[in-house]
């Protein structure tokens, strides 16, 4: 059995290693050459399966991608091929929900401004936007939904319509998924129109992808509007984002917010699971033998008489110490333009942990609801 995948997908040997052959290729290379003999395809976001991809490869089975997005698959060329496929769902929740508090618990310390009472929309409440919600009361904020898919599907959270969430949010932050089809499509879903409405002073999250908000419009904007503040992840034309965004942003980074260790570990293992009967897996290796342990310990902190501010701008520290966020937005301004710097940064990105691999001792209950690990004091 023969497996082509992505070398940026960690542990591929002890995953699959006992049970195929695994060739390996830079993610942006994998073409019809690369999987003219493989059995399996796994890959992340960069690599497009396309039919011409499909039409080289007359032995595929399977098709996995260690991601939740899915926009980079033929989802029709593969069911008309009956190739089997399968994206990772929930993998990168929580990386994604800490690199979006994270990244607001910095942006409110560098601006002085407290979070307490401040009305987060989230657009697209799956995964990791339920995720971010999740973490959102630990800082004291108002959540307001915005997912039609699942308010049609029965979800009983409390959903608004997105002009009523653009109107009435301080912060917004974007989570769904990129598609140009069907009943509620996202391309451009922030177009020129919709970031005009902004309030003032909103603080504006893209950490799903790029073409979800209108680059050039969204330049335009800001630049009518300095009072809106950036924090983006996600870029139309990866890895060749807009150089005059990028400059415009308070916080840029190149596509890493999913990135946790566990996040990509967690992606290669969900696949792993969909593929017991191809390579013949009678017992499911448990995920956590593949985690690496913790290098951080546990953090004792005396918090009980600290201000909400206080407080607020120790938990930016606290999350900058698991993720340095402040490092990536200025390794990422000095390396984008480079060639190929957007790509290499994400092959060097930090062995990012998750927050659960720090424990916090500490009587406040707060740390445990941002998804930290608690002792007790
Ligand atoms: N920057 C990064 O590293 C990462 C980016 N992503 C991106 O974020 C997207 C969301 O990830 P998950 O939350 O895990 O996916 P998910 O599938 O769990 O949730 C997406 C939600 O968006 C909703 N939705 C779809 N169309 C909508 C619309 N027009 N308006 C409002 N809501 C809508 C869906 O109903 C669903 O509940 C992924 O598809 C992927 O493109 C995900 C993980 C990491
Ligand atoms: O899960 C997704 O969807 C993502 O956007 C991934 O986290 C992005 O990672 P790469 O696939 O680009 O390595």
């Amino acid at each position: 059995m023969q497996i082509v995948a992505d070398e940026n997908m960690p542990a591929l040997d002890a995953l699959f290693g006992p049970y195929a052959e695994i060739h390996t290729y830079p993610g942006r290379e994998i073409g019809p050459e690369q999987v003219k003999d493989a059995d399996i395809l796994l890959v992340r976001s960069v690599t497009k399966v396309d039919r011409a991809l499909l039409e080289a490869a007359s032995k595929l089975k399977f098709v996995g991608t260690a991601t939740i997005g899915f926009d980079h698959l033929d989802i029709d060329a593969l069911n008309e091929r009956g190739i089997r496929w399968s994206n990772a769902p929930g993998c990168n929740a929580e990386a994604v929900g800490e690199y979006v508090i994270t990244a607001l618990l910095t942006l409110a310390e560098r601006e002085s401004v407290a979070l307490t009472g401040k009305t987060l929309g989230i657009i697209g409440a799956g995964n990791t936007g339920s995720a971010v919600a999740k973490r959102a009361g630990a800082l004291g904020l108002k959540v307001l939904l915005c997912d039609p898919p699942l308010a049609e599907a029965g979800d009983e959270r409390d959903f608004v319509e997105l002009d009523a969430l653009l109107a009435q949010a301080d912060l917004v932050s974007c989570h769904v998924p990129l598609t140009q089809s069907g009943a509620h499509p996202t391309w451009y879903l922030l177009d020129e129109s919709r970031l005009s409405s902004l309030k003032p002073d909103t603080w504006l999250v893209n950490a799903c992808r790029g073409e979800v908000i209108d680059n050039r419009a969204l330049i335009e904007v800001k630049r009518q509007r300095p009072d809106l503040k950036l924090i983006l992840d996600v870029w139309e034309g990866e890895p060749n984002p807009i150089t005059e965004l990028v400059e415009l942003t308070e916080i840029a980074t190149p596509h890493i917010a999913g990135y946790s260790v566990e996040a990509k570990l967690r992606g290669n293992w969900l696949l792993l699971a969909q593929l017991k009967l191809e390579l013949g897996i009678d017992q499911l290796p448990a995920f956590a033998q593949f985690v690496p342990a913790s290098e951080l310990a546990t953090l004792i902190i005396d918090d009980g008489a600290l201000s909400g501010e206080q407080w607020q701008r120790l938990a930016a520290r606290v999350a900058r110490l698991v993720y340095d966020i402040d490092a990536e937005d200025r390794r990422f301004r000095n390396w984008h333009t480079q060639e190929g710097g957007f790509d290499k940064q994400r092959k060097a990105h930090l062995n990012r942990r998750e927050f659960l691999s720090l424990a916090i001792a500490s009587e406040q209950r707060q740390w445990q609801s941002l998804g930290f690990e608690s002792k007790r004091v």
